[in-house]
C-alpha cells in the first residue's frame, strides 16, 4: 500500500463531487501524491469515501474543526507533518483557509519554501464549475447540465430496502434503495444505469425518485432493469443520465402503468441511441 507521508505533492479542498473544476487540480500533482479532503459534512455529491471511486490518487480526509483555528504559519506546519517530504501545493483560485477563510493561496505562496500551484477558474460554456451548482442543477432536474459539470454521470450508491410489493404485482418490478447521505435530484422519472451489488456492468434502467403520491405517498428511490429480470441481494448504484417527466398523481394504477410503459419505451430508446 502506497504510504502517504512519501507524498511530494497535494492538493487541497473540500472535493465534493470530484467535479471538472477538481479534476484540473489532480493534472497539476506528481506520481507520488495525496489529495487532501477538508470534510465540512455538507458532502452530499460524493459523500465520504465515494470521492475515492473518481482519482487514482489516495485521500487523506481531514476534519474542517481539525484545521480551522491554524493560522498561516500554523497550516503549512502541520502539512509539512502530514507530508514531510512535501514539494508542491495545489490549490484552486479560490482557495481560502484558517479562521474566517481569512487566508487564500497568496499566503500560501509566502510561507511555503517550495512550489504552489494555483489553477485557474475553470468554467464551462461561460460558467465557473463548483459543487453548489451541480447541487443546484440536480434539484431542478437538469441532470446533463449537472453531469456536464461533474465530468461523470451523477451517481449514487443505495442500499436495498423492501418496497410496497404493489410494483412487481400490478406495476413493473423495481429494486428500492436507501441513500440517505446523497442528495436527491428532482422528483420525476429519470433514464438511468443501474449496478448491482458488485456486478462490473451497469443495465439500461429507468429510475424514480420521490414521493410515490399515487400509491402510498412515502418517499422512494427505485430502478426498474430493461434487459431481463435481475437479483439485487444488497446495494445497487444508480447513474444518471437524463430528465424524463416530472413526479404526477395518475388516477389510477392502470395509469400510472401506461406511463411507466411509455417511460420505459422513452429510457429504452435513448440509452440505445447512447449504445451506438
Ligand atoms: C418508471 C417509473 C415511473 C414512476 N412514476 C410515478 C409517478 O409519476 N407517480 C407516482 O406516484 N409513482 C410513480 N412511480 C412509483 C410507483 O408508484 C411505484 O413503483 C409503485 O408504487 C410500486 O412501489 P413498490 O416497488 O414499492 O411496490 C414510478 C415508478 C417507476 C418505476
Ligand atoms: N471551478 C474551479 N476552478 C478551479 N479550481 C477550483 C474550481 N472549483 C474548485 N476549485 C478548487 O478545488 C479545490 C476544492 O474546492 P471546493 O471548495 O471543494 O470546490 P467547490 O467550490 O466546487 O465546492 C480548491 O482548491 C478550489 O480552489
Amino acid at each position: 500500500m502506497t504510504d502517504i507521508r512519501n507524498s511530494t505533492a497535494i492538493a487541497i479542498g473540500g472535493f465534493d463531487g470530484m467535479h471538472i473544476g477538481h479534476q484540473q487540480l489532480f493534472r497539476a500533482l506528481d506520481e507520488k501524491s495525496t489529495i487532501v479532503v477538508i470534510e465540512t459534512g455538507y458532502a452530499n455529491l460524493t459523500p465520504k469515501r465515494e470521492r475515492e471511486s473518481f482519482s487514482h490518487y489516495p485521500l487523506l480526509y481531514l476534519e474542517l474543526n481539525e484545521i480551522r483555528h491554524l493560522n498561516g504559519e500554523e497550516f503549512i506546519a502541520f502539512l509539512k507533518d502530514k507530508f514531510p517530504k512535501l514539494q508542491k501545493i495545489v490549490v484552486g483560485y479560490d482557495f481560502h483557509f484558517g479562521k474566517d477563510r481569512k487566508y487564500s493561496f497568496n499566503n500560501l505562496k509566502e510561507l511555503f519554501d517550495n512550489e504552489v500551484v494555483v489553477v485557474n477558474e475553470v468554467t464551462l460554456h461561460g460558467d465557473s464549475v463548483h459543487s453548489h451548482k451541480i447541487r443546484a442543477k440536480l434539484q431542478i432536474g437538469d441532470i446533463v447540465g449537472a453531469n456536464a459539470f461533474l465530468g461523470h454521470n451523477y451517481t449514487i450508491k443505495g442500499t436495498l430496502v423492501s418496497g410496497q410489493g404493489i410494483g412487481k404485482k400490478e406495476l413493473v418490478a423495481t429494486i428500492n434503495l436507501e441513500a440517505k447521505e446523497y442528495l436527491m435530484p428532482k422528483e420525476g422519472v429519470y433514464v438511468t444505469l443501474t449496478r448491482i451489488d458488485d456486478e462490473e456492468h451497469f443495465h439500461p434502467s429507468v429510475s424514480f425518485v420521490g414521493h410515490r403520491i399515487t400509491t402510498d405517498g412515502s418517499f422512494a428511490l427505485e430502478s426498474h432493469i430493461l434487459d431481463g429480470e435481475v437479483i439485487c441481494k444488497e446495494r445497487a448504484t444508480i447513474s444518471f443520465v437524463s430528465f424524463i417527466r416530472e413526479n404526477r398523481k395518475f388516477d389510477s394504477l392502470d395509469e400510472l402503468k401506461k406511463a411507466i410503459h411509455k417511460d420505459i419505451a422513452t429510457a429504452s430508446k435513448e440509452l440505445k441511441f447512447l449504445q451506438l
